[in-house]
């Protein structure tokens, strides 16, 4: 159940030399270094390309159509946070532009993650402003219900707790538990790693069959090469 006109004004934020080392990732590698979790849905899509960003979540519940939880959360923002905001019911109105990007920056925020509309998309390139959002909706909202902010949030079928680490790129979007921060990316450098080797060896053109060992199993299911 959501908890709705709350605002906590103190979290744990992950600890800052894991997220650190988080940004260096990418999202799938993220998600992979995990155990294939913290994915948000795949309609969370990056407002203009090249965006990307990796910070710790001030998370935000709004209420369809109304981004007065926005304000609101923008004075609990430190630097390296970014703004996480579901919603009480789906709504693609655009809860977010330049104005309130201006604002998130100015308190140090990285970016936005909604799962909602967004809008002033240019301004917001020209700014470098990286917003993941679910819609790009010219559609203004009101300043008239309460939600909350700095409670637990789910964002796109991913439940977001405060000070957990986002990170999203052209990929999707991935949350990492603030506890588990230093041990995914440790996961995440091993992966890197394990990649570099394969990348070396399909490079030189050896193939994944013999690279994976899939030649046993493959005779063993029957499949039959013929000329
Ligand atoms: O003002 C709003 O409601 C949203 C917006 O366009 C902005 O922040 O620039
Ligand atoms: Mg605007």
């Amino acid at each position: 159940m959501h908890e709705l006109g709350v605002v906590h004004t103190t979290i744990d934020r992950a600890d800052p030399a894991a997220v650190e080392a988080l940004s260096g990732f990418g999202v799938a590698t993220i998600h992979e270094a995990m155990g294939r979790l913290g994915l948000m849905r795949p309609y969370i899509r990056p407002v203009y390309e090249g965006a990307r960003l990796c910070g710790t979540a001030v998370t935000v519940l709004l209420q369809p159509g109304d981004n007065w939880m926005l304000h609101v959360a923008a004075e609990q923002v430190q630097d390296g946070d970014v703004v996480v905001a579901g919603c009480t019911t789906e709504s693609e109105d655009g809860f977010f532009g330049e104005l309130l990007a201006t604002s998130l920056r100015s308190r140090g925020a990285r970016g936005l993650v909604i799962d909602g509309g967004c809008r002033d998309v240019d301004e917001l390139r020209a700014m470098d402003f990286p917003v993941f959002s679910r819609a790009i909706n010219a559609k203004g909202t009101v300043k008239a219900t309460l939600g909350s902010v700095n409670v637990p949030v789910n964002v796109a079928n991913a439940l977001v707790n405060p000070g957990d680490v986002v990170v999203a790129d052209a990929d999707g979007v991935v949350v990492v538990p603030a506890a588990r921060a230093a041990d995914v990316a440790e996961a995440a450098w091993k992966r890197e790693e394990a990649e570099a080797g394969k990348r070396a060896r399909f490079e030189s053109g050896e193939l994944g069959l013999d690279i994976y060992d899939m030649r046993p199993r493959l005779a063993e299911l029957g499949l039959t090469y013929k000329d």
